[in-house]
């Protein structure tokens, strides 16, 4: 097993550590309220349905085929598991986001519209939804800007960034579901709050990292957590 992932996250507490000891100093010696914030918000499986929208339109594609309840959801990648399941699978569950109309019509996560549009409107915070395309590109970046039209409105248009690394975005806070985030930025600026979904609610959170259970969770606490 290789020790660098673990050494990454090691070295990404500390830096978390650091910044917040840092931040709680130079904000007591300036007695500033608190710092600005900004927040970076993830897409799928944190304010859409990804995994929802997927289940309920691979059964109706394919009503004869197997398929895994969000119960037994484990893994990020909803095409692995279901190519463990089958080798074929992998293929039909791929098909299912690369359809039009896939990402559009996914639901919101209940509370997630609600509270990107309330912390949108909190003093000394700025907002951006981050979120990863696929690479067949006909229909997800379009449909991912209309899902944020749609619901949160057209002044968030202005407030999206769609890329696969998310480590080059500077930010203070990613709220994510996906464990693992990696890229060509070792020492990303953000602390990852893992955003708990069905696939990653059995996933041990590596050391230090905070979890987000919902949007009934306290999510202000956290941003007033990365103010100080
Ligand atoms: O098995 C899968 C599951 C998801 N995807 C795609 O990954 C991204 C996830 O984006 P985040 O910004 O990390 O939420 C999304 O575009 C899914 O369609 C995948 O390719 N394979
Ligand atoms: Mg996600």
């Amino acid at each position: 097993m290789s020790l660098l992932p673990i050494m990454v996250r090691l070295l990404r507490t500390e830096r978390t550590l650091h910044h917040s000891k840092f931040n709680y100093f130079s904000a007591n010696m300036s007695s500033s309220p608190g710092k600005r914030l900004r927040v970076l918000v993830d897409m799928d499986g944190v304010i859409a349905d990804f995994e929802g929208g997927f289940l309920k339109k691979f059964r109706a594609r394919y009503p004869n085929e197997p398929y895994v309840t969000l119960e037994d959801r484990r893994g990020f990648w909803v095409s692995s598991q279901y190519g463990n399941l089958r080798n074929d699978l992998c293929e039909k569950a791929i098909s299912i986001w690369e359809s039009k109309d896939f990402f559009i019509e996914l639901e919101p996560i209940p509370g997630g519209v609600q509270a990107v549009k309330e912390m949108a409107k909190m003093e000394n915070t700025d907002v951006f939804i981050c979120s990863s395309p696929i690479k067949h590109y006909k229909h997800c970046p379009y449909e991912k800007y209309a899902w944020i039209e749609k619901h949160l409105g057209s002044d968030f248009l202005e407030l999206i960034v769609l890329t696969k690394d998310k480590t080059v975005v500077t930010g203070d806070i990613l709220i994510d579901d996906k464990p693992d985030i990696f890229g060509v930025e070792p020492n990303p600026s953000w602390e990852h709050v893992l955003f708990t979904a069905c696939h990653n609610k059995h996933v041990h959170p590596s050391l230090g990292q905070r979890r987000l259970q919902s949007w009934a969770d306290d999510w202000r606490a956290i941003l007033e957590s990365r103010r100080l």
